[in-house]
């Protein structure tokens, strides 16, 4: 990629920033990365306040605010097993979604926009690490290809709306996520919020053996949320490009041995099994951070450090989880 894209473009710290998705992992990270960056006029919306699958509802919304900025996060996030179980919902909401918050925040002329898409939109077999111009170029996952397909079709947006319109909007495509406020639903989270819940309730019940899912052999790339939002500042405040940017750590590791450093997190000490009919989902999907790495943004939450920090954060707030 071009590291010209790359320049100081810092946004003001009285810029009118709205996160949407301001309560989920992400929105929560990013609106605390701005808070701590000084900036004051930090705009958000509960689901329950704003639903974005309403066009009316959004475009009212953007003509009362009128937010010079605006980061996506908001969106119907699953892991595996609710992405290949609700396909229609992950396609639908997020179409819907994307689409509403673009088009108000075009006829508003909102001035820079960060859209999050997921690596998931990369090809099963793409070569790895995944370069950013992998896109398109080959069959996707079957278990996300509905969310795949959505962020697709946000990148494309995205840059049509720099094509036609020339305004500086950008897209972010993050890898694995985990942090304070995710989703640990033993049934629609993630694999590490997933484990976490599992793993620290076998401890407290003394329970003998855990069952994961899948073979425990595909291999994943974590990033921790701080890290995510930190990156995502620094996009917004330096890369003016069509291209999406891959964010990740650049390292990657199979499932049993996250599940092996999950056990050790929590303090559990049975056994762990593995339920070979649930779905693996692609195989390994490493992303080539080069991009964002070359232009000044380097992860620092080691993944041992933010395990720990996060089995802190769900140990204390164990009553306030979505189920
Ligand atoms: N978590 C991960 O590992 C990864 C996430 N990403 C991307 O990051 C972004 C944020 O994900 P993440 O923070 O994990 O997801 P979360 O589920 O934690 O947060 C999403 C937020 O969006 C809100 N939301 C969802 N649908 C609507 C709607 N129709 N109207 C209004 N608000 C809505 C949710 O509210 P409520 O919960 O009340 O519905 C929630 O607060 C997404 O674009 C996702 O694709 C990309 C790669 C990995
Ligand atoms: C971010 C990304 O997230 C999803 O893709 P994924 O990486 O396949 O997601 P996952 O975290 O759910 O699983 C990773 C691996 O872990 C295994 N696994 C073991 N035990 C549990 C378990 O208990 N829960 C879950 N969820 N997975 C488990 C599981 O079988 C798989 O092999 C998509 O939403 C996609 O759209 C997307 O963008």
């Amino acid at each position: 990629m071009d590291s010209a894209l790359f320049a100081d473009r810092a946004v003001s710290s009285d810029a009118r920033v709205y996160v949407a998705g301001h309560r989920g992992l992400v929105g929560s990270a990013v609106w605390r990365a701005f808070q701590s960056r000084g900036f004051t006029n930090l705009i958000g919306r509960s689901h329950a306040e704003l639903e974005l699958t309403d066009r009316a509802a959004v475009f009212d919304f953007f003509a009362t605010e009128r937010p010079d900025v605006v980061v996506l996060a908001a969106a119907k996030v699953g892991g595996i097993m609710a992405n290949s179980t609700f396909p229609v919902d992950f396609i639908s909401q997020n179409l819907q979604v994307q689409v509403n918050v673009l088009d108000a925040a075009l006829q508003h002329g909102v001035e820079r926009l960060l859209f999050l898409g997921s690596t998931c939109i990369y090809p099963k077999f793409a070569e790895q690490p995944i370069r950013e111009d992998a896109l398109l170029t080959g069959l996707l996952e079957p278990t996300n290809d509905a969310y795949a397909i959505a962020k697709i079709a946000g990148i494309l947006q995205v840059q049509a709306v720099r094509r036609q319109y020339g305004l500086p909007w950008i897209s972010a495509m993050p890898t694995n996520l985990y942090g304070p406020s995710d989703n640990f639903s033993p049934t629609t989270s993630h694999v590490l919020p997933a484990l976490i819940r599992r793993y620290e309730e076998a401890r407290l019940s003394n329970t003998k053996s855990v069952v994961n899912w899948g073979t425990g052999t595909p291999m994943r790339e974590f990033l921790h949320v701080d890290d995510m939002a930190a990156a995502c500042l620094h996009l917004l405040d330096t890369y003016d490009g069509p291209q999406q940017v891959n964010v990740g750590s650049g390292k990657d590791l199979p499932i049993k041995d996250i599940a092996t450093m999950v056990a050790e997190a929590v303090g559990y000490v049975g056994a762990t099994e593995w339920d070979t009919s649930k779905p693996d989902g692609t195989p390994r999907k490493l992303i080539d951070v080069s991009t964002l790495l070359g232009s000044g943004w380097e992860p620092t939450i080691d993944l041992r450090e933010g395990l720990r920090s996060t089995v802190e954060w769900f140990r204390a707030n164990e009553n306030a989880l979505r189920t």
